[in-house]
């Protein structure tokens, strides 16, 4: 079976309270991308009792990798057969992107329709939320707002396909714990699904705001400039994406040769992809 695991960016990103489990309560839209990892899962020939993860870039040993622990968590649940996985990176890592917390839930996606669980979206999106806060949100992968960890969704009718979505991931990791720590958690000014349905993102600069930038920015001071770039190149709207490091351009298709003459002066050691939305 094979699956195309993609990436998530958040369009907006209120930290609200600091829950007594040492988690935050967030206010985020997620927003699927078309930037894939590949994901192939092979049941095992013989009644095998190991799992095996391979794969080209994981900067874990494979028994970490979250496709493992989505197998053990399902099979916590549901007992199933061992698999072969093959794991082939591309969305780069520590980027805010979800890339790992998407390759998890394509998992239990794969593993439940290949052993045919019949496992509903929501029990699935509750194994999910055993691997990580960012997981739940793959198994629905639809434009979401969601509160509480990350865990809790409302369907959003907004559609950005007729702009394209660039995304650029600088040179460097933020460690998404270290990122929660830093920020002092405060109510929102404004209600962010009212102003992302109401507002057109050319007037979402002042109003929609990742309250991680105002942390992560004086740490790590080539997102900021590389934010600045991506304005400067065009964009209407650009936000870093979760805890960074990624940063993400919302740009009207009649303003890519901006976007493009902008790619050719980033630094060769940043990475970046063009998305063209589904939503
Ligand atoms: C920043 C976001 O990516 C926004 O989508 C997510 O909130 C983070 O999701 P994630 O990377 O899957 O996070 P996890 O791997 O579950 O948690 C990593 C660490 O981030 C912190 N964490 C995560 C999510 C959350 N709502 N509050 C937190 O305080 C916790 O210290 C946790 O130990
Ligand atoms: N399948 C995987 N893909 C990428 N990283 C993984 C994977 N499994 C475990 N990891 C480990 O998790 C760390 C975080 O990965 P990644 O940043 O992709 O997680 P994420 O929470 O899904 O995304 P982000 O926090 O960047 O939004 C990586 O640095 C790596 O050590």
């Amino acid at each position: 079976m094979l699956l195309f695991p993609n990436a998530k960016i958040n369009i907006g990103l209120e930290i609200t309270k600091k829950r007594n489990d040492g988690y935050h309560d967030i206010d985020t839209i997620f927003y699927p991308v078309d930037w894939h990892d590949i994901l192939e899962i092979v049941p095992s020939e013989s009644n095998a009792t190991k799992l095996t993860v391979t794969g080209n870039r994981v900067d874990c040993p494979p028994e970490k990798n979250l496709v493992t622990k989505a197998w053990h968590v399902l099979n916590s649940h549901v007992p199933i057969p061992t698999v072969n996985i093959y794991l082939h990176k591309i969305i780069p890592d520590g980027a805010g992107l979800g890339g790992g917390s998407s390759d998890a839930a394509f998992t239990l996606r794969g593993l439940n329709e290949m052993f045919q669980l019949g496992l509903d979206q929501a029990t699935l999106a509750a194994y999910a939320a055993e691997i990580g806060a960012d997981c739940p949100f793959f198994i629905y992968n639809k434009p979401m707002r969601a509160t509480g960890i990350g865990n809790i969704f409302t369907p959003l009718p907004i559609t950005l396909k007729q702009y394209t979505v660039l995304i650029v991931k600088p040179d460097v990791s933020v460690s998404t714990k270290q990122a929660y720590q830093g920020v002092t958690p405060s109510a929102p000014i404004t209600s962010l699904p009212e102003a992302v349905i109401s507002l057109p993102p050319i007037q979402w600069q002042n109003t929609i705001v990742n309250k991680f930038e105002e942390s992560v920015f004086p740490q790590f001071p080539e997102i900021k400039k590389l934010k600045q770039e991506i304005y400067n190149a065009g964009a209407c709207y650009c936000a870093m994406s979760g805890s960074g490091a990624s940063v993400y351009g919302i740009f009207h298709k009649d303003n890519a040769d901006r976007m493009s003459a902008l790619l050719t002066q980033l630094p060769k050691n940043y990475i970046s992809h063009v998305s063209v939305l589904q939503w």
